[in-house]
């Protein structure tokens, strides 16, 4: 089967449960601090919208089960969510997915796994080096400019602990903590998750923007180089009308590109 052959396919449907506690864990994950009390004490919980995509996980991690790429080699390409209203602070989430489209760029495949819940709706893309050349259509290029320049630059220090901590919330590839399973993915050593570092820039933006980074509305952004856990992430922000566009690079080499945010 090629990888065009999965375009439109359903991956089933799933209910995922999850308490207070996971919600807390993820946003210390992503760098949350305990001053932030309304993101890591249960007496003021709010859950940050992006712990949604841990929870969604299995839907990109059941089309590399299935087969339609080798999960030794595929990496997270790019990332949208819309959220529709607030997470619960625990119960369960009932999701659906499918692939929406599969994208021939030759050399790569492009899986887009879309998840929709009451709450979200979100697409994974999965670039999967290898699985290209089956004549398909190349799809979209690469994301827009921000058309606003940068009003600010911010640093977000990652941890030398935090890929190890944020795997254990959902996304277990061992590529982000076994330094064999990163070389064969092409990296010299283990490199942090795309949503961890995406989710960890979400907070300068959200206080640059004056909002709270639970009221996040829409997200995107894709990834382009790798991060690796102790790295410092330049932010870029440029703050627009109805979004915020942002970028982000480790000294002149860009790991976040296109990115695009709007809050409540
Ligand atoms: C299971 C894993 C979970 C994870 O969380 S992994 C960690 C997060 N992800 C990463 O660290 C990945 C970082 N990104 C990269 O290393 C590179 O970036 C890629 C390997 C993904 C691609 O690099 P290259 O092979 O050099 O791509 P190209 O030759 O510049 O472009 C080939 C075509 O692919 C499109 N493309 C490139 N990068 C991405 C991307 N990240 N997401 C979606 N599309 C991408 C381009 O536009 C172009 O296509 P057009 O010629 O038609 O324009």
């Amino acid at each position: 089967m090629n990888a065009g052959e999965w375009a439109g396919r359903s991956l089933g449907e799933r209910t995922v449960d999850y308490a207070e506690r996971d919600a807390i864990l993820y946003a210390l994950a992503v760098g949350a601090k305990a001053a932030q009390l309304d993101l890591v004490f249960e007496e003021r919980l709010r859950v940050l919208p992006t712990f949604a995509l841990t929870l969604a996980q299995w839907a990109p991690d059941a089309l590399g089960s299935a087969g339609a790429f080798d999960t030794r080699t595929a990496v997270h390409g790019a990332q949208r969510l819309e959220v529709l209203r607030p997470l619960p602070r625990s119960g369960e989430l009932a999701m659906k997915a499918r692939v929406r489209d599969v994208w021939d760029k030759g050399s790569a495949a492009i899986f887009d796994v879309e998840v929709e819940s009451d709450c979200f709706v979100a697409a994974w893309s999965i670039y999967a080096p290898g699985a290209g050349g089956f004549g398909g259509d190349r799809g979209p290029s690469a994301p827009r400019r921000a058309s606003e320049p940068a009003r600010v630059t911010v640093n977000v220090p990652t941890g030398e602990n935090q890929a190890a901590l944020y795997r254990l919330l959902g996304d277990r590839h061992h590529m982000h903590v076994d330094p064999v399973a990163a070389r064969a993915a092409g990296q010299p050593r283990p490199f942090l998750h795309g949503l961890c570092t995406l989710a960890a820039v979400l907070f300068p933006i959200a206080a640059g923007a004056g909002a709270h980074p639970a009221d996040l509305r829409r997200l995107t952004g894709r990834f382009a180089g790798p991060v690796f856990p102790g790295d410092v992430v330049a932010v870029a922000i440029h703050p627009g009308e109805a979004a915020t566009g942002f970028e982000a690079s480790i000294g002149d080499r860009p790991v976040l590109t296109g990115g695009e945010v709007s809050f409540q």
